[in-house]
């Protein structure tokens, strides 16, 4: 190292001595001016300094602590970083209060009073050297800094230890007891707050539980925080951090709780986070100097363009793992080639339903649809997406009752690296795959109690969060859930939340069963017909009259499914020439029942007989006549088999699989009449 010590070099190198004791005042001014230095002046007050200072700036300060009047050196230390004026401490005071107030300050030099002459001029040297050196050691410096900013972002670790790390890189250039640390984005939020407990000992706070736990609204701190950014960078010590806490009061019950007394905040915009937030907190009232901000500013513009890089890749990442599983679904929904139109039916029950799905179809309404398994609630679901705004982004379907107990949560919410065993990457779960579009939940009387809970708060907050996540995600996606269960009875069994319940039920839908809607029978088991006909490559010759008929009396426990089933054998063993007749082995399975036919049934003498009044049918027209009949041979049968019991266990009701109260409505919308005198009549 080679020091300028050239006394006519010194010349021009102006200096301020600010000491209260003239002897030593003098003396330093008289040894300095010997090495060839200029004096610009003595203060013995640090407003005596100001002064002087206003009218030449020095090149350099010579500074004692205590002087005359309140202020002190430390005080106008502060000052001086301010208007970048280096200073050297000349002190007799070495004692560790001071020695820690002295560590904070960029000082240049600390020379311990009495002094050598040697002393003096060696360490101003040196802070020479350092000044004319230190432009380009604080680009270097910074140049490291920023490298190593950049690498701690792009980490592939989870954000809470990355921006960790970026604190831990701050701290020696940027003093701080309490960081935060936030993004915000309609969509995505990230936010961490970093509690200094040690030397470099940090706790990591969660905003969200802070706030909570100081009872005030997240939705309102966030907005303070954005308030106090829109102000700009800046750096608030004293009185400037009191004002700031009045006037926030999350601020004030931040800085109350960690006992803060002062702050720096930057805020910037991010092209594609949007504004992101950086607050340090201080301990101390003064901590905060020009420089410190001066330092931020200038790491700004990479840190940004760091971040930008990183989610750039993080949404490119995100969006192709959406799109690869949006594929799979698409796929699904291609082989299961479900449309609006294909909902076949002109039956009263079904209008009703049309009429509600197309009032509740456009918004984002929860829906629930029920109804027995294979009654169409799939298909439905479908409908109401395809008749709403979200038609052009995906419906995504969750079966509750298949997924194993253990992956529902993963495979709804999603999982971090690491969340779990066997969790070897990370996972986006449906809800975010079904993002801006709907999510279709069937079979939800399925879903484990806890996982309810979970649900009841994404639909209640519109946020998920990930298995092993830390971060909340914003979710856009409209539920319709789905259920064969008798939902109230779950509920009144304890099986199901009733807070779910009810947020589920906002708009509950129920599907009629394919004998309350008897007259679409003829409709969908032609439509099923030609399209495995179609399949198979055959004709369709239509169906033999008697097997229309068959169909439309049969009870149908298994709703459309069943019939769409049983279509499809019939079809297969169908020629293609002669009509489609329901072969031996599918009449033995359909009509089981029937066995016992109607001839054979008049012969019975049952105790409990029936009377059928077929005044009443007669006035029946034409294929209605003719689908009543059979529904009436049929419960007919069902009831001679129980001898004429209706209810309880092995009655009708259970037998055709319905309520018993339903039962009496149809037997007396028939004209079945239970007489329990007379023998069978009328045939
Ligand atoms: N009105 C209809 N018109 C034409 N096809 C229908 C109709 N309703 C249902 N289907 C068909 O019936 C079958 C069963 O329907 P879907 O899977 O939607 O029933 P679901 O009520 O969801 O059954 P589950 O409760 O067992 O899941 C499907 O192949 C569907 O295409």
């Amino acid at each position: 190292m080679q020091l300028p010590s050239n006394p006519s070099s010194n010349a021009a190198y102006q200096l301020l001595i600010v000491e209260d004791e003239y002897v030593i005042a003098n003396n330093l001014k008289l040894m300095l001016q010997k090495a060839g230095y200029t004096i610009l002046g003595i203060a013995r007050s640090v407003d005596e300094a100001t002064k002087l200072i206003k009218q030449q700036t020095p090149d350099m300060v010579l500074l004692d602590i205590y002087l005359k009047g309140e202020a002190t050196g430390i005080d106008l230390s502060r000052q001086l970083e301010d208007t970048t004026i280096p200073f050297i401490f000349i002190s007799a005071n070495d004692n560790q209060r001071v020695l820690e107030q002295v560590k904070n300050t960029d000082s240049s030099g600390y020379i311990v009073k009495p002094f050598r002459e040697r002393d003096i001029l060696t360490t101003l040297e040196i802070a020479r050297y350092r000044q004319a050196h230190s432009k380009e050691m604080k680009l270097r410096e910074e140049k490291v800094l920023q490298v190593a900013l950049t690498d701690a972002l792009s980490d592939n670790t989870p954000w809470a230890d990355r921006l960790l790390r970026v604190a831990q890189l701050l701290l020696p250039n940027i003093p701080f007891e309490y960081l935060t640390l936030g993004f915000a984005q309609e969509k995505f939020r990230l936010a961490f707050c970093f509690h200094r407990v040690g030397f470099d000992e940090y706790e990591t706070v969660s905003p969200e539980s802070f706030w909570k736990m100081a009872g005030i609204p997240l939705e309102q701190a966030l907005a303070a925080q954005g308030d106090v950014a829109k102000q700009g960078a800046g750096r608030y010590n004293h009185n400037d951090f009191e004002s700031l806490c009045r006037k926030y009061r999350p601020m004030q019950a931040l800085a109350h709780t960690y006992r803060l007394e002062s702050a720096l905040v930057l805020a910037f915009t991010s092209t594609r986070m949007g504004p992101v937030v950086l607050s340090f907190f201080s301990r101390q009232p003064d901590t905060y100097l020009t420089r410190h901000l001066n330092l931020l500013e200038r790491l700004e513009q990479p840190i940004v363009l760091t971040l930008d890089r990183i989610f750039a890749y993080e949404e490119v990442a995100r969006l192709s793992e959406k799109l690869q599983q949006e594929n799979t679904y698409l796929q699904e929904e291609v082989k299961s080639s479900a449309n609006f139109e294909e909902i076949l039916g002109t039956s009263q029950p079904l209008m009703q339903v049309f009429n509600l799905v197309s009032q509740v179809a456009p918004g984002d309404t929860t829906v629930l649809l029920m109804g027995e398994s294979g009654t169409g609630k799939e298909l439905f679901a479908r409908a109401l997406h395809n008749l709403s705004a979200r038609k052009g982004k995906i419906m995504v379907k969750v079966n509750c009752a298949t997924l194993p107990a253990n992956l529902i949560e993963s495979e709804l919410f999603g999982h971090e690296k690491g969340a779990f065993t066997g969790a070897v990457d990370r996972r986006i779960g449906k809800f975010e795959v079904a993002q801006g579009g709907t999510i279709f939940l069937d079979e939800i009387g399925e879903l484990p109690l806890d996982l309810q809970a979970k649900l009841l708060r994404v639909l209640q907050e519109k946020e998920i969060e990930r298995l092993g996540g830390k971060t909340p995600i914003k979710t856009d996606v409209r539920v319709i859930a789905a259920t064969n269960r008798e939902l109230e009875k779950e509920v009144a069994d304890g099986r199901f939340r009733m807070d779910l319940f009810f947020r589920l039920s906002v708009f509950p839908i129920l599907l009629p069963s394919l004998q309350e809607r008897r007259g679409d029978i003829p409709l969908l088991a032609t439509h099923f017909a030609k399209k495995f006909a179609r399949r198979l490559g055959k004709p369709f010759p239509g169906f033999k009259a008697s097997t229309v008929e068959e169909l439309v009396s049969y009870n149908w426990p298994g709703n459309i499914r069943e019939l769409e089933n049983l279509m499809e054998q019939a079809v297969i063993l169908n020629d293609g020439k002669n009509p489609v007749a329901l072969g031996r082995s599918l009449g033995t399975h359909l009509f089981a029942a029937r066995e016992t036919s109607l001839s054979a049934a008049t012969q019975l003498d049952v105790s409990a007989t029936l009377n059928v009044d077929r005044a009443m049918a007669k006035d029946l027209p034409g294929v209605k006549q003719q689908h009543q009949e059979s529904e009436r041979d049929y419960i007919l049968t069902i009831l001679q088999k129980t001898n004429g019991r209706i209810r309880g266990a092995g009655g009708a009701a259970e037998l055709l699989n319905i309520k018993p109260s339903t039962l009496e409505y149809r037997m007396e919308r028939l004209g079945i009449r239970k007489t329990l005198t007379i023998k069978e009549s009328g045939k």
